[in-house]
Parts: C-alpha cells; structure tokens; sequence
C-alpha cells in the first residue's frame, strides 16, 4: 500500500472544487492534470457525492487508499491509473447530469465509484484471451472473466489492507451490500457480461423509455443500468472530442499491438487484426466497425433514457465520421 508520508502529503492539500477540475463535464480530459490533481479530483468526487460524511470514512484513511489504488496500477500504455481515473470521473458526471444518483442511493453511488476507480487494477495490458492463450496463472485461478475476477479480488485486498479500510465504519449489512454491487459492477466490465446483458437492456429501454422512478424500485432493473453504466464509462473515451479519442486510440492501439507481438513471439499465434501490427492501416476502418457493433447501441441507448448523455452520443458520431474519413 501507499507510504505514510505520500497520504500525509495528500491529506493537507488543499481540494479545489469540482468546477475547478470541470468533473461534471460529460466532455473530460484529464491531459493537463499531474497525477497529484487526479488524486485531489477523486477526493474531490467523495467529498461532493457527501461519501465522507455518511460513510464515516477518515479522510486520511481515504488519502491513503487512493494512493494505493493508484499504485496497483502498472504502467502499462492504456490500462493504467489515467485510465481508471477518466471512468470514475465519467461516472461522477453521469450520475450528477442525470441526476440518476437519486434512484441508486448513495451505498450504490459509493460502490460504482469505488468500482470504477479499482476495475481494471493490476491490468498487464493483456485481454482474458490472451492469459487463456498463455494459460497464465490468473487464468488458471479464473476461467472465464479472468482479469476482471482479478481486478475484483485486487480491489477488495486493498479494501482490506490495515490503514486503508475506507469501509471500517460501515454496518455489516451495508458492508455487505456494497461489495455485492462492487463485485457485479467490476464484473460487469468484461465485454462478453456486456454482450449477454445488452439486448435485456435495450429491450427495456425501448419499452420504458424514461429512468423513472419504477426503475429505482426494481432491483434488477437497477442493477442491468449498473452494468451498462460500467460499460458506457469504460469506453467513453469514444465519447470524447476527437482529439481525446485520436490520443486514447493511439495508447489502445500501442497496448494492443504489444499484446500481437506477444502472441506471435511468445505463443506464436497469428493475432486478431485489432492487434496485428501489420494491419494498423486498417486501425480507422476497424474503429469504425468497433464503434457501430460495440459503442453506438449503448450510448443510443441512453440518450433515450436521458437527454443530458445526448451529447456524448452526438460525439460518437462525428468521432465515426473522422474514422470514415481516415479509412478512406
Ligand atoms: C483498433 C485498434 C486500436 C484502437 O482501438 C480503440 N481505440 C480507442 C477506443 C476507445 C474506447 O476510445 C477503443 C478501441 C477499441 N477497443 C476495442 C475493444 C475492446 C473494448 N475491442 C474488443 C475486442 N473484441 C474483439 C474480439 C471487441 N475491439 C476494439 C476496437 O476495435 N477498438
Ligand atoms: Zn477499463
């Protein structure tokens, strides 16, 4: 975990307000920031979503686990700490712009922010496929889902690392409660759970097409929009302006083309074109394909449900007639 002076430093900052790090914009980008804004960000997001106060969380308890999450982070090319940073900001702006904070309550809040900052801890930059390919020791823990049963169990050793329980104050029950939504929400960022749980959801959404307060009261309908909401933060970089898109695509396409090499150098495996280096000229038309079967359909999906995500869907737009153009 985290050195005691790095928390001691971090607790006596000062915090700036979240309009200050523009944390309710749908639009984020967190080049400017050091890694030391990022952390004062996300004390930030506990602080206003009043997580400190009604969950008796010590501040410098919290201090220190967020150096530790950031720490369990390696530095690999996309993975990596900025990574989980922008999702759990882009949870934060979606919960508040919708207001959709009010349907989960605030032990739900607490556990898909908590779930967005630790879901792809210790990432290798490496996909499940990959560590079944190797037959890597986590995929011989966990078969299916294999890093993001890693990424789980990651996120509860640090919960449970001595001067980093931000949770110690929580009723049993209320414990409980959270690590059930926690472990479904980091779950939930495999693509395959997104795949088997997608048409449910648009299903519902086609019929019910407002988050009303009936869908607060049906517990799996709170927990599908959980699920989707995991997904849609975690490839919302495809809902940034272009030059945020252009830049991330880069850093995927960097993780994904060393995860190639891997393969045909460790494994010698042919690998799929996404990851194939020799095919990078074709990474334009792919992104679109990427974006019209895996992106539109959700971020569609919620501009039904909210027009304050309109926006983010308008931005998958152009970023597909960029890549058309690029393809070209
Ligand atoms: C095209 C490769 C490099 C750029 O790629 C990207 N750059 C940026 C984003 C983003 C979210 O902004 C996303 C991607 C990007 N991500 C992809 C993923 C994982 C989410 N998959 C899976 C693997 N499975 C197929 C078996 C579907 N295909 C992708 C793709 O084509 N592009
Ligand atoms: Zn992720």
């Amino acid at each position: 975990s985290a050195s005691l002076d790095d928390a001691q430093r971090l607790r006596t900052l000062r915090i700036p307000s979240s309009a200050h790090f523009s944390l309710h914009e749908l639009a984020f980008d967190d080049i400017e920031m050091t890694d030391d804004d990022t952390l004062r960000a996300c004390l930030r997001m506990f602080l206003d979503l009043d997580f400190v106060e009604r969950f008796h969380i010590d501040y410098g308890v919290l201090c220190r686990w967020l150096l530790s999450v950031k720490k369990n982070y390696r530095n690999v090319t996309y993975h990596n700490w900025r990574h989980a940073f922008n999702v759990a900001q882009m949870m934060f702006a979606i919960l508040t712009e919708t207001q959709w904070w009010k349907i989960f309550g605030e032990l739900e809040c607490l556990a898909l922010i908590i779930g967005c900052l630790c879901h792809d801890l210790d990432h290798r930059g490496t996909n499940n496929s990959f560590q079944i390919k190797a037959s890597s020791p986590l995929a011989q823990l966990y078969s299916t889902s294999t890093m993001e049963h890693h990424h789980f169990d990651q996120c509860l050793m640090i919960l449970n690392s001595p001067g980093n329980q931000i949770l110690v104050n929580l009723s049993s029950d209320d414990y409980e409660k959270v690590v059930k939504v926690l472990e479904d929400a980091i779950l939930s960022t495999d693509l395959a759970v997104y795949f088997s749980k997608r048409n449910g959801f648009i299903d519902l959404v086609s019929t019910d097409r407002a988050v009303t307060p009936t869908w607060g009261e049906c517990v799996e309908r709170r927990g599908l929009l959980r699920a989707m909401l995991m997904t849609a933060c975690d490839l919302a970089a495809i809902t940034k302006p272009w030059p945020v898109e252009r830049r991330v695509a880069a850093l995927v396409a960097g993780e994904f083309f060393r995860q190639g090499d891997l393969e045909r150098q460790n494994l010698n495996l042919t690998p799929i074109d996404i990851m194939n280096r020799d095919k990078e000229d074709e990474l334009p038309a792919m992104q679109v394909k990427f974006i019209d079967t895996i992106c539109l359909p959700i971020y569609e999906a919620f501009a039904v449900l909210s027009s304050a995500l309109q926006p983010m869907l308008d931005r998958v737009k152009s970023n597909r007639a960029h890549w058309i153009e690029l393809a070209n």
